[in-house]
């Protein structure tokens, strides 16, 4: 649905040209939840404005539905934009016009009749659960609420594909997660391709099928969301955890290790066979199971202060699906 194919990005307007993004490529398919993820500075914002050409990519071509929208005059872009519809972090709703204003606002650009906007804007008043809010203006809404709001506005033309830029960013953690239900719901009741840009890992973890990582305007990884946080193939991208793992490196002199545990495998008793099999000291510096995309995944830091040979200890763990990663 949508396939970027080595999409560059330079800014060449400052003396130093700053490559944005660098040689990107990325597959998603209909009906999927898709993150991108990275710290400030690593791409994710040029890279969705390329995605609807709103900035035009240096290189690289970008298909959506099998158009290559680089070959689009602006008369065909504007179609194809039809298709994809933005929320933001700072809602950009029109502070003038009330709730019921806002949502209409696409459709009478459309020129739809009156009856049918009526009926559309009432169906996503409700949608939104946000009906009693009607003549409601901006400034009298809470952040979910404007965020809700902005949702209906871009669910009004019937979108194939949800662009949402750090559409959460702005709200508090419970606010979040009903913006994030909001969003699953949507994907599976509308069957809405969502690309969820963001640089909070929780969001991802949360609600994206895959995720892709971006460093430096670089993806760093790849892949099914647990994959990559389960540290399959090796893929994990450390760019979040790396200052916890220095801090602990201060204040243990053992070997420290973080193991990954997913699905079944977390309930198993793996830690007290490896002990007893390999006659191990064994110290538990911090543990924690988190669920990604409802599958279970548990990680734990543990210092090893006796110990044997440590790759048979490692490859003990690999072959009973347990990511072993040396600190
Ligand atoms: N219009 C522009 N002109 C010049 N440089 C830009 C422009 N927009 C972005 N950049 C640079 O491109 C790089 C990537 O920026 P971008 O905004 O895409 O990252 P980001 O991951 O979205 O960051 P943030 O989360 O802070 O918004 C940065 O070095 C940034 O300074």
């Amino acid at each position: 649905m949508i396939d970027i194919r080595n999409l560059s990005k330079v800014y060449s307007d400052s003396k130093t040209p700053i490559i944005a993004l660098d040689n990107i490529n990325i597959q998603i398919d209909k009906g999927e939840i898709y993150g991108i993820v990275g710290l400030s500075g690593a791409g994710k914002s040029s890279l969705v404005r390329c995605i609807n050409r709103i900035e035009e990519p240096t290189s690289g071509e970008i298909y959506i539905d099998k158009i290559n929208i680089m070959d689009l005059n602006q008369k065909d872009l504007r179609k194809t934009r039809k298709k994809i519809s933005m929320i933001f972090q700072g809602f950009n709703l029109l502070n003038s016009k009330t709730v019921y204003e806002n949502i209409a606002f696409p459709l009478k650009l459309d020129k739809l009749p009156k009856s049918e906007i009526n009926a559309r804007v009432n169906e996503l008043l409700s949608w939104v659960e946000l009906s009693d809010k009607a003549n409601a203006y901006p400034s009298q809404l809470s952040g979910g609420q404007k965020q809700r709001v902005a949702i209906a506005r871009a669910l009004a033309s019937k979108p194939d594909i949800l662009l949402s830029d750090e559409a959460t960013s702005a709200l508090d953690p419970k606010t979040t997660n009903q913006i994030l239900s909001m969003l699953k719901r949507i994907n599976k009741e509308m069957n809405i391709t969502i690309v969820v840009i963001t640089h909070e890992m929780e969001v991802v973890k949360s609600i994206c099928d895959k995720t892709v990582v971006l460093e430096n305007g670089r993806i760093i990884a790849q892949g099914n969301t647990i994959d990559i946080f389960s540290n399959k193939d090796n893929c994990s991208p450390d760019i979040f955890s790396k200052e916890e793992s220095l801090d602990y490196k201060e204040h243990y002199k053992g070997e420290l290790l973080k193991l990954s545990f997913v699905g079944e495998n977390a309930k198993n008793p793996i830690i007290s066979n490896l002990v007893k099999k390999f006659d191990l000291e064994l110290n538990i510096i911090s543990g924690n199971i988190e669920y990604i995309q409802e599958k279970p995944l548990g990680t734990l830091i543990v210092e090893l202060k006796r110990h044997g040979n440590l790759r048979t200890i490692i490859d003990y763990l690999n072959n009973h699906d347990v990511r072993a990663e040396v600190l």
